[in-house]
């Protein structure tokens, strides 16, 4: 006879009570699972949310486990159903919509709520708080609509939803309430380093106000501060804190205090009822990061599966703020008393702060700016409350003896024990990652990320993970260490186009074949990068390979939401003439195109074609193809220029479109951008362009490495020059150099970053001989390009298999 399975029902489908599930089918549970949220959504990674803001992300990508999963685990879920309470009397749990469902056991995971501030106007139109997928939406829709945004709260989540606002191209004003940014996590020098490189990415901040009020009528338009000034906003996001949500356990007669009152193993007041995650109180502590909520649901797991466990005796938290280009880092105790020894070093050139507190010379805490490398370390560091000795000093600090780092840290990970969780943002303990590396044979970070989810979310464990591979595999770390260009390989980037040169490798098949790749095929991340790779090396004899392109340069055209595309005619310099338009509006009328968009490149775009009208459309255009898909040159932005504009200097559009015709339709590692302006006043905006060229001192002003999309970086002063030869040599050795060192798909923003302008420059400025050979291979490369549409519209099978077949 089988044992008759109990009925576990967990409220509160978020990333603790889903976790703890997860560790309870791990170890063989035997529960008949049914789990209630209140949210439409399957379990996601609300951790994530700050990269959906910010655009890195969307919604799919931060889905943790999907319905299947649910399902395929034999789990009852129900979401959009919010419980009410807990009936002890009946074992029954009680549903807002009326439904009573028995338990034997049940675990509360119900989290936090935003803290809203309770003053006037906070139940405004256009205020909201971060917490879930819909203030997540909200915050998107503002910033289509909206642009003046306060945030309110300088802590870890107002800082995320301000830079992802920032990058949504509103006008952010941070207001705190303290002197110091992350009062709770930073002292006040790491907190000045922080506010200054947020200032530098664009963030405002109010510091030291308290807000009285929201003003405005129906929707918010302002903030009252204490003081009496105001500052104008019609968005307004508060994050001011949490509040632990303990709705359920109040309505149950449960002992509720700031959180649910726990036990050592997350036993509630009332008998048969656990509690995990940010709802809970353990020893008077409540938790705001995810770390923490996976050691109790560890805890919680095995104590309701039978197996062997230590008791929940609290955590230590470390923090790492999701902000690129900004490294921070705090762990344990922070702020100096008399009690602490304290160990800093601050470096006000190269902008990084260390300290470390000590106290009875035990490390109790750490804060780092800048440079983070030791953070894995000091957590562990101060998590197990190690004594400081002098090798410790040395490592940290980098006063010892090189060539001996590696192998202390690998004692570190030695002697952590194997439930110990290194990935906190993802639950993923030391063991996890040991098996992914001795049963399945995984080597590399990636492969240990796709098996284990192990840094996935903030990356803060990346260290770790690699110290524990080194650990693992020994001798043998050295070479998978290096990581390939993805799973499919071992082998880096450099040492594939050595490859293909030296072997005279001639398309993607070989490649993979001759260079033992581990999957046969390949896949989406090498295939367009060794096609990229061949063509760059080889442009007269090598054979495009369509099928490893993506679907938009297959098509040539833009895929949108709704499977129809976008065409974007080419328009030399941004300049058109009467008879062009009159053509872009018969076709668009002709073929029921229904937006005509005038894009950020000065450009016009066909919006809403049929996939099977699209080679009829460019017949019809007859003009060459923009590019607006491709890694390629996209636009030459120009600005009116000498021509016709009274401070001009230089002729922006004749030198904008000569720039266009040239150098369209060649390949590069990643999209392409150009402008060219007439005078320093810079009008078509070449600081945020790959190539940006300002006319100055009667001459040209060269500036590279720019960027305006989700990492914007102001492009660098490269040189100036005085003739148009000049500009055009300089500016093909500068494409060719990057077309010949990038990582596919690596902008030049990254590339100028990865490789410092001093090298870049070393290689074209100061060195003729080189620059010229650049300038000439590109040259040689340009001349094999042709009109891909030209082309295509004579090849018949092409045109049908693409175009009018269903698979693209
Ligand atoms: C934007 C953002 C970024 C963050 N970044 C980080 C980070 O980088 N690192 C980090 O460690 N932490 C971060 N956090 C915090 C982290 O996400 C939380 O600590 C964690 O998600 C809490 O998990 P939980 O399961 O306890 O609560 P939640 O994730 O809040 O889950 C609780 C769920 O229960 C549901 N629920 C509530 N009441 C009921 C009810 N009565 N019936 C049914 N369902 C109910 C809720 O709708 C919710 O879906 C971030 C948080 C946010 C909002
Ligand atoms: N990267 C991360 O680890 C990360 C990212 C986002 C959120 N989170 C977590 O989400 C939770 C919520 O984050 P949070 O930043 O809202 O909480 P928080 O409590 O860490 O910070 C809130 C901040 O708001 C300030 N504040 C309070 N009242 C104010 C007022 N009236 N006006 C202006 N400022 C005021 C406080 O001084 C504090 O610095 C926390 O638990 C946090 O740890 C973590
Ligand atoms: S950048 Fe100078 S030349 Fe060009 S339009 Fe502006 S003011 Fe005129
Ligand atoms: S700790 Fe954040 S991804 Fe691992």
């Amino acid at each position: 006879m089988t044992q008759k399975r109990e009925k576990l029902v967990l409220i509160g489908n978020g990333m603790a009570g889903v976790g703890t599930i997860e560790q309870i089918l791990k170890l063989g549970g035997n529960y008949e699972i049914t789990v209630f949220g209140s949210e439409p959504h399957p379990n996601y990674n609300r951790i994530m949310l700050s990269y959906v803001l910010e655009g890195s992300k969307t919604v799919e990508d931060i889905i943790l486990n999907d319905l299947n999963w649910y399902k395929d685990n034999g789990i009852t879920l129900h979401t959009g159903t919010t419980v009410t309470r807990i009936d002890e009397a009946s074992r029954q749990i009680i549903t807002a919509d009326g439904m009573s469902v028995p338990y034997d056991k049940v675990i509360i995971a119900t989290g936090s709520n935003s803290f809203i501030l309770p003053i006037p106007g906070s139940t405004k139109e256009g205020v909201v708080g971060f917490r879930d997928i819909a203030d997540c939406d909200a915050m998107l829709a503002a910033a289509k609509q909206y642009k003046q945004a306060a945030v309110i709260g300088g802590g870890l989540l107002g800082l995320e939803a301000a830079k992802g606002l920032v990058n949504l191209g509103m006008d952010v004003t941070v207001v705190h309430l303290m002197e110091d940014l992350m009062e709770r996590q930073l002292d006040h020098n790491a907190s000045s380093m922080l506010q200054a490189e947020l200032e530098r990415q664009g963030v405002k901040f109010a510091m030291g106000k308290q807000t009285v009020e929201l003003t405005g009528e129906e929707r918010v338009s302002g903030l009252r501060f204490s003081d009496g000034t105001e500052l104008a906003a019609d968005f307004v996001v508060m994050a001011v804190g949490i509040k632990p949500n303990v709705a359920v356990a109040a309505a149950s007669g449960i002992t509720v205090n700031r959180g649910i009152v726990v036990n050592d193993y997350l036993q509630t007041s009332m008998h048969n009822v656990f509690s995990v995650g940010e709802c809970t109180e353990h020893r008077g502590a409540c938790y705001g990061l995810v770390a923490p909520l996976f050691e109790q649901g560890m805890v919680l797991a095995k104590h309701l599966c039978g197996a062997d466990t230590k008791p929940y005796e609290g955590s230590v938290v470390s923090t790492k703020l999701k902000i690129s280009g900004v490294d921070v880092f705090s762990a344990g105790e922070f702020i100096e008393s008399a009690e602490h020894t304290v160990i800093s070093a601050k470096d006000d050139w190269k902008k990084t702060y260390k300290k470390i507190l000590l106290k009875n010379n035990i490390i109790v805490g750490a804060v780092l700016f800048g440079d983070v490398t030791e953070s894995a370390n000091l957590q562990k560091l101060v998590k197990q409350g190690t004594e400081m000795t002098d090798e410790i000093y040395a490592e940290l600090m980098g006063t010892g003896c090189c060539g001996s780092g590696g192998a202390k840290k690998t004692m570190a990970v030695e002697t952590m024990a194997d439930e110990e969780i290194v990935c906190g943002c993802n639950g993923v303990t030391k063991k996890a990652i040991v098996d992914a590396v001795t049963e399945n044979g995984f080597t590399t970070v990636d492969e240990i990320k796709a098996c284990t989810g192990a840094t996935r979310s903030c990356g803060g464990c990346k260290p770790v993970v690699e110290q524990i591979l080194q650990f693992v595999l020994g001798d043998s770390f050295q070479q998978s260490a290096k990581q390939g260009i993805c799973t499919c390989t071992p082998l880096s980037r450099d040492e594939i186009v050595a490859e293909i040169t030296a072997k005279g490798l001639k398309t993607t098949k070989e490649v993979m074949n001759v260079l033992g790749w581990k999957q046969e095929e390949g896949c989406s991340k090498c295939r367009p990068a060794i096609n990229y790779y061949l063509g760059m090396i080889a442009p007269d004899t090598h054979e495009d390979e369509k099928e490893s392109r993506f679907v938009n340069e297959r098509m040539g055209a833009n895929i949108q939401k709704d499977g129809t595309y976008t065409v974007i005619p080419r328009m030399y310099g941004g300049v058109t003439t009467p008879e062009d338009l009159k053509k872009i509006a018969d076709v668009s009328l002709k073929y029921d195109v229904k937006v005509v968009k005038v894009t950020g490149g000065q450009r016009l775009d066909l919006i809403g074609v049929k996939k099977e009208d699209l080679p009829k459309v460019w017949e019809e255009l007859d003009m060459p193809s923009g590019y607006g898909y491709a890694k390629s040159l996209r636009t030459v932005k120009t600005c009116v220029g000498s021509q016709f504009c009274r401070f001009g200097t230089q002729d922006s559009m004749g030198m904008g479109a000569l720039m266009e015709r040239k150098y369209e339709r060649l390949d590069f590692p990643a999209k392409f951008k150009m402008a060219v302006n007439g005078c320093p006043r810079n009008c078509a905006e070449s600081c945020t362009k790959d190539i940006g060229i300002v006319g100055n001192d009667g001459g040209w002003e060269i500036f590279i490495g720019g960027n305006g999309g989700i990492k914007p970086r102001i492009a660098d002063s490269f040189c100036k020059v005085k003739t148009d030869e000049e500009l055009i040599e300089v500016c093909s050795a500068v494409m060719q150099y990057y077309r010949e060192t990038g990582n596919y798909l690596e902008r030049t923003s990254e590339w100028v970053e990865r490789m410092g302008l001093e090298t870049i420059g070393a290689a074209i400025l100061d060195d003729e001989v080189n620059r010229k050979a650049l300038a000439a291979r590109i040259d040689f490369a340009l001349a094999q390009v042709s009109d891909p549409w030209k082309k295509l519209l004579k090849d018949d099978p092409t045109r049908k298999a693409l175009f009018e077949e269903a698979r693209v």
